[in-house]
């Protein structure tokens, strides 16, 4: 079975002192609650914080040995250089994060990152030892114009060109973020979300095979809140969950872990 997965990623939010009370907060809770903190202390289920890069010290010495993960937001392609205001993958990942985000839909649509610099995104992170949770979706009007297949399609296995199957198993998960659910509160149906996360590993499959493709890690994200997840998360092509605005508080950051979690129990 897939580990399942909750990520937040809190985007420009949560100073170093707010970020620190959040993981002090969510850490009373998980240590209280073994029904939540069990499934991620046994692998079961993971959960990930993506903090502003700014924020990953705090995040990272409050989490301790918390069973919660440390996620980038970002990161460039070259390891080192005179590149201005930009932090290198290997930097991440030896500071700890063991994920990094590439290709979220504001890289893509509010800084403009093209394809072409995604792909060699997602090469810098697979050099490194951390995974690479990388995003696609379409916007609303290819949506309405019915081109979603083919804009996943695109921003998907233009991506993957040259990555090898060990990689894609190991170090690589991707999210499928809908823009118009982005921020909006328009979460897509269950129905849509399974479509996309299902049709992200139908491309897999065709390219790499059946078994890579099993083995893939796909998120949904857009909206998400603690009354919406268990109806996602029982869809059978929807391993995770990648959070923003929800994953802000704890309350509802926790929420959706109980949801996400409750289904798994027998
Ligand atoms: O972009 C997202 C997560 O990366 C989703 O954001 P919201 O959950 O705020 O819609």
């Amino acid at each position: 079975m897939r580990t399942k997965m909750i990520a937040g990623n809190w985007k420009m939010h949560h100073r170093p002192q707010e970020a620190r009370a959040f993981v002090e907060e969510l850490g009373r809770v998980l240590w209280a609650r073994n029904e939540l903190y069990g499934p991620l202390k046994e692998g079961v289920a993971e959960a990930v914080l993506f903090p502003t890069a700014l924020s990953l010290a705090a995040v990272q010495d409050a989490l301790g040995d918390l069973p919660v993960s440390l996620g980038a937001q970002n990161a460039h392609w070259e390891d080192h250089g005179a590149f201005t205001g930009e932090i290198g993958a290997p930097m991440l990942a030896d500071f700890g994060c063991a994920y990094i985000l590439i290709g979220h839909s504001e890289r893509r649509h509010l800084f403009h990152e093209t394809e072409v610099e995604l792909a060699r995104k997602l090469r810098a992170v697979l050099s490194t030892s951390a995974r690479c949770l990388f995003c696609v979706g379409e916007l609303l009007e290819e949506r309405e114009a019915g081109k979603t297949h083919q804009v996943l399609e695109r921003q998907l296995l233009g991506a993957l060109e040259g990555v090898t199957i060990p990689d894609l198993t190991d170090r690589f998960a991707v999210a499928y973020e809908p823009v118009w659910a982005i921020g909006t509160g328009k979460t897509a149906s269950d129905g849509d979300a399974e479509e996309g996360c299902g049709y992200i590993r139908h491309l897999v499959a065709d390219r790499y095979g059946q078994e890579t493709a099993q083995h893939l890690q796909v998120l949904y994200g857009g909206s998400v809140k603690p009354g919406n997840t268990a109806g996602l998360m029982v869809q059978g092509d929807i391993d995770g969950l990648l959070v923003g605005g929800a994953s802000l508080e704890v309350p509802s950051f926790v929420g959706i872990l109980e949801a996400a979690l409750g289904i798994l129990r027998p």
